[in-house]
């Protein structure tokens, strides 16, 4: 029988009653559109109402400013503006590119949900249609990543490697302009600002391993936030494990290393259970020497699989890549049960 519901009993109210929820995102193309996609998720599954609120970024200001802002050191300022609205109360959500999210702990905050993450592999957006391996030799790429730099190098193509600064559509202009003969970027932004037809090769993971986290999203919100239980539903359960694992080599590595790192993990269905394998690189920034290491585990035991991983490529020399001395071990590709 239908009959009126009852606004005093939590398991009635009503969720398109509540308060839309605030989701916090920077303003560029990118971030309101990974943003957006956030809010639907919250709207279909949470049957809650959402909206935008855009936060200013230090890092925003900057690049606005034209100062050059590349590497890792430039990723934290992104993330502190959004968490600090977070803390503050003016936004109940923030969501990340992942990749730029810092492996230490916010005070605070959660990642309540990793949800589905897109394609993480890079990709390269050249003249005329052309693959990397196409490229005459001097040919001149830009990426602001040491990470892909260092890769570009150890494809041993002679490319001259540049850096490029600004969002994905000041650097695809930089093709298009005739600066440079190609750029390096993640599909996965690509994709989300609906730009994939420009791609002309999608790299191989053997050959281009992503960074920690890429193309995946991180959904924070307040610690002990009754949202954080609600936006469980956005989980999504191999993509956690992966980034997770991801993410702990990294951590690990940056316990002795400053090297450029690339790793990414995927969770494949085994003869009875779910497995989790892991790929990682870290490279000197000239791209000559790499320590390159797999492993698999338990998904349940992704950080464990992904700090063990970690721990092997620092035994194997992976703490000498960033500065000369004697040669790191070289491709060392091992399997380990761990
Ligand atoms: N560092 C910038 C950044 N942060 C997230 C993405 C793309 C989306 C993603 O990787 O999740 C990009 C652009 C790029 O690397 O090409």
């Amino acid at each position: 029988m239908t009959g009126p519901t009852h606004p005093t009993a939590d398991s009635t109210v009503d969720p398109a009653a509540l308060p839309p929820v605030r989701v916090g995102t920077r303003r560029s193309r990118l971030a309101t559109t990974q943003s957006g996609h956030v809010a639907e998720m919250i709207r279909q599954r949470l049957g809650r109402e959402a909206v935008l609120v855009e936060v200013t970024t230090d890092g925003d200001r900057s690049q606005a400013a034209g100062t050059s802002l590349v590497g890792s050191s430039s990723t934290g300022v992104f993330v502190s503006a959004l968490r600090d609205a977070l803390l503050s109360g003016e936004v109940d959500v923030a969501v990340h590119s992942l990749k730029d999210v810092p492996t230490y702990p916010a005070e605070g905050i959660v990642v309540a949900a990793v949800p589905l993450r897109e394609d993480p592999r890079d990709v390269v957006v050249a003249r005329d249609g052309l693959t990397l391996g196409e490229l005459p030799a001097g040919s001149v790429v830009g990426t602001g990543s040491p990470r892909r730099a260092a890769q570009l190098h150890a494809l041993g193509l002679g490319l001259e490697v540049v850096g490029v600064r600004g969002n994905v559509d000041t650097r695809i202009g930089k093709v298009r302009s005739g600066a440079y003969d190609a750029v390096v970027l993640a599909r996965a932004g690509l994709s989300r600002i609906d730009r994939l037809a420009e791609v002309t090769e999608v790299l191989d993971p053997l050959q281009v391993l992503p960074a920690p986290g890429q193309g995946a999203l991180a959904v924070e919100c307040r610690a002990g936030d009754e949202l954080a239980a609600q936006l469980a539903v956005l989980e999504d359960a191999p993509t956690r494990a992966a980034v997770d694992a991801e993410r702990a080599v990294l951590a690990t590595l940056e316990g002795g290393c400053s090297a450029p790192i690339g790793a990414l993990a995927e969770v494949v269905e085994g003869e009875d259970d779910e497995e989790l394998w892991v790929r990682a690189v870290a490279l000197s920034p000239d791209g000559t020497l790499t320590v390159r290491m797999s492993a698999t585990g338990s998904p349940a035991d992704a950080v464990g699989v992904g700090t063990r991983l970690g721990a092997e490529m620092l035994a194997d020399g992976a703490g000498q890549l960033g500065q000369p001395g004697p040669a790191a071990t070289t491709e060392a590709d091992k399997v380990r049960e761990a």
